[in-house]
């Protein structure tokens, strides 16, 4: 078995507590996902509760969707920072807005993120580049290719070098770096990115799966990485079997989620470490 399968062992037999600081637009489909991965939700999100909600959970998962709420993921990260439980973020729309940059400086101040995950315009944003990023989505001038593969891996391990965390980029290629290791994993498939909801949904994974293997964040970074990828190919052969949409591909997502085997994921992950 690989080191995936062993954090997706440990995921399942662990039964992380994430909580999660989200935006009202996916809750509902961070819940279910951590659920399907095998962890338990918990969305407490006011900043009177944050900090004393996070007494009994192994992860916290900070989602820039839920912008209004930077006060509490600032509240509750440094709190999270404080009892040593991994705190994951995701960066929805980062470079977007005026709000949102000032937002996404302060939590860097404040917060040590022991994972962050978004689409390659809000990564290469917090890597100081100049993007073109479309609202929540990736722009096309952003996204990683075969071409720009070399610099994008260089900009992923200094940003992660420069953060002291995991940086993580999905999209038609995924990345993966902690400073000293960077993985390319190209799993997936593009119906992913016409439902709403694939990336908060692959963060708040990440955080059951931090959560579980504390030990080593970039590994259950990958791993969660590989298992949604995974999971969306298994739900795009359904969907075109039955003849069906971004709907039902939404809801077998999650269903490939929870049934994904160790084997699966063993076996399913097409990956290269560098
Ligand atoms: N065209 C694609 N091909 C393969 N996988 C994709 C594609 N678009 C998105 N994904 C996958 O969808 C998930 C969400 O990624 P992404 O769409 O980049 O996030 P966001 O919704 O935050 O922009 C990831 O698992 C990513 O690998
Ligand atoms: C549409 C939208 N608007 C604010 S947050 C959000 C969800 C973004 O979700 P994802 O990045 O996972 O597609
Ligand atoms: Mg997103």
């Amino acid at each position: 078995m690989t080191k995936f399968a062993e954090v997706l062992r440990k995921v399942h037999e662990m039964e992380p507590r994430v909580q999660c600081i989200t935006n009202f637009v996916t809750v509902n489909d961070c819940a279910n996902i951590i659920l399907a991965a095998g962890g338990t939700p918990s969305m407490a999100d006011h900043i009177d509760e944050v900090a004393e909600a996070l007494s009994c959970v192994q992860a916290l998962v900070c989602n820039m969707g839920a912008i209004a709420l930077t006060d509490s993921m600032i509240v509750g990260g440094k709190e999270a920072n404080r009892r040593k439980i991994p705190v994951v973020l995701d960066p929805v729309a980062v470079g977007g807005t005026q709000l949102r940059r000032d937002a996404a400086k302060r939590l860097l101040e404040e917060v040590h993120f022991t994972a962050i995950r978004g689409n390659a315009s809000e990564i290469r944003y917090l890597a100081g580049q100049q993007t073109t990023g479309a609202g929540v989505d990736v722009s096309d001038l952003d996204a990683i290719t075969e071409e720009n593969l070399p610099e994008a891996q260089e900009m992923i391990k200094n940003l992660a070098k420069s953060l002291g965390t995991v940086i993580a980029v999905s999209g038609v290629i995924d990345l993966v770096s902690d400073g000293e290791r960077t993985m390319v994993l190209r799993n997936g498939c593009a119906t992913m990115s016409r439902i709403t909801g694939s990336g908060c949904m692959l963060t708040s994974m990440i955080g059951a799966f931090v959560g579980a293997a504390a030990e080593d964040p970039f590994t259950a970074t990958c791993a969660a990485m590989a298992a949604m990828g995974i999971a969306g190919e298994i739900a795009e052969k359904k969907r075109i079997k039955n003849g069906t949409g971004n709907a039902t591909f939404r809801t077998d997502l999650i269903d490939a989620v929870f049934n994904l085997t160790e084997e699966e994921l063993t076996k399913g992950a097409r990956y290269e470490i560098f």
